[in-house]
């Protein structure tokens, strides 16, 4: 039987077992990283998105169930209100909002990441681009947002919405929106931070009111135009 997983370059790097030849060319690595960089910046400077918000979510959501709908509305609502949509480009709630933007008529940006298995990028991206490494991809994702929305989803959708956190905690960016859609979804992680990280001093009461949790869509776009505001008028 023949398998059609790939090797990937990011799976390389990771190994713990490496060749002769491999040790000896480790830090030209350096340079695929770099190449990735340049063309993440070149190609979303060029693209002009103007405010954006980045959308995550679960790659499984499967197509016309009501969690694919909300991603649709989500992805059309924060078009009608101007923003550009960013996300990893790949199927179920990436598709569903990228579809969202694309029936809004605003820039639907797919930022597609290599994986062992093939895949391609969503049908409804008109900005496509393919990453090798994760960590690349991830820069790009928060260079380019001014706010980040999570739909239900898994280890990445939580590794995405955690990576945004951390660097709003811990001030390495300014202040930005995030919203988790979906109160039954992610009502239970939210009363876990409050109650283990919250309670046990991991994190502070300022830390968890980072995130807003809501079934409101409207009221989602609406936080994520607010900061919009204020990021504007701290410009100005
Ligand atoms: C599992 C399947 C395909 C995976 N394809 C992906 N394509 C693009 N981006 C992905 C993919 N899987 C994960 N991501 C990133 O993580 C988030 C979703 O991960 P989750 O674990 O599903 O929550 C997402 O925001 C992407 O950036 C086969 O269907």
């Amino acid at each position: 039987m023949t398998s059609d997983r790939r090797i990937t370059d990011d799976q390389r790097l990771l190994d713990l077992e490496h060749s002769e030849e491999w040790k000896q060319r480790a830090a030209w690595r350096v340079m695929k990283f770099q190449a990735e960089f340049v063309e993440g910046f070149d190609v979303l400077e060029a693209a002009d998105l103007g405010d954006a918000v980045c959308v995550y979510g679960s790659a499984r959501t499967v197509v016309d169930s009501e969690e694919y709908k909300l991603g649709v509305d989500l992805g059309r609502k924060l078009g009608e209100a101007g923003f550009s949509v960013i996300t990893g480009g790949g199927p179920g709630a990436m598709e569903a909002a990228n579809r969202g933007a694309y029936d809004a008529g605003v820039k639907s940006v797919g930022l597609g990441i290599e994986l062992p298995f093939e895949q391609g990028i969503n049908e409804f991206v008109d900005i496509e681009l393919d990453f090798k490494y994760f960590f690349v991809r991830k820069v790009m994702f928060l260079k380019y947002s001014c706010g980040f929305c999570a739909l239900p989803g898994g280890f990445g959708t939580m590794d995405e919405l955690f990576e945004a956190l951390t660097l709003e905690q811990t001030g390495k960016v300014g202040k930005f929106p995030i919203a988790l859609i979906g109160t039954d979804y992610w009502g239970g992680l939210v009363e876990w931070l409050r109650a283990s990280m919250l309670g046990d001093g991991k994190i502070s009461t300022k830390d968890l009111d980072l995130l807003l949790v809501t079934d409101d869509l409207d009221e989602a776009v609406a936080h994520m135009q607010q900061s919009r505001s204020a990021q504007s008028s701290a410009r100005s």
